[in-house]
């Protein structure tokens, strides 16, 4: 097995697929320190091509992709013309918490994308639930993500998560749904608001294709990190 980069709080390493093709994203790399410009084809320079992917890892995969498509189904009557191929762009990344590290595993934050389904051996996973952090004990977790948010106009709220420090081993596989690239991620059906909600909703979240709201939230963490002097 391959594990990947060192992420942000050095808590975890971290292997990335993208769709069927095994790649890993660096994100300690200089040209990963894009803007919210940045084009699919620079995005494809810190794509690595990795050795294939595990059979074990291959059948999860197919499996959460069904409850993926699912849970799109139950989201959005007009998942087809949001999502063209199942496959698209989602990302499976397995991730190991390092117990003899300092720091947190992962600190707190919203998932980019439309909603994360995931696995962990062991509880570690919190959820921010109004004004405290609650701790899943099941195996399988859905999280909203910004994508979510976004598109209902902030009626369906991004879960922020984070997985303070590991003690033990654990280990867990977060799989990303996005839109597809190219998909307008700005509010829609916002019929049954009133004109000011409707206002508001489109101040917040705004018209952006879910790359560039990937590619934005990429580059800031990589600012964070940069200040941070990691
Ligand atoms: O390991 C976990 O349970 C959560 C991982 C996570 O939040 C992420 O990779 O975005
Ligand atoms: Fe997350």
């Amino acid at each position: 097995m391959y594990w990947e980069y060192d992420d942000l709080d050095g808590g975890r390493e971290a292997c990335d697929y993208v769709g069927d093709t095994t790649t890993t994203l660096r994100s300690d790399e200089p040209q990963y320190a894009g803007t919210a410009t940045q084009s699919v084809e620079s995005m494809d320079f810190v794509l690595r091509k990795k050795p294939d992917m595990p059979p074990v890892i291959a059948r999860y995969l197919k499996s959460v992709r069904k409850l993926a498509k699912s849970i799109l189904l139950l989201l959005l009557l007009d998942t087809e013309l949001l999502l063209k191929d199942e496959n698209n762009n989602a990302v499976l990344r397995l991730l190991r918490y390092l117990p003899t590290r300092s720091g947190v595993g992962i600190s707190e934050h919203t998932d980019y994308e439309l909603f994360s389904i995931v696995y962990q051996s062991r509880p570690g996973l919190e959820i921010w639930d109004r004004d405290k952090w609650v701790v899943p004990t099941s195996r399988v977790v859905v999280l909203a993500g910004d994508t979510l948010e976004s598109i209902t106009g902030g009626r369906v709220r991004a879960a922020l998560h984070r997985v303070p420090r590991v003690e033990g081993k654990r280990v867990s596989i977060a799989y990303f749904q996005p839109l597809n690239d190219d998909a307008d991620i700005g509010p829609r059906n916002l019929e049954g608001l009133t004109s000011a909600q409707k206002r508001k909703a489109n101040r917040t979240y705004p018209r952006v294709t879910q790359l560039e709201h990937i590619l934005d939230r990429d580059a800031a963490a990589y600012r964070r990190k940069k200040d941070l002097g990691k």
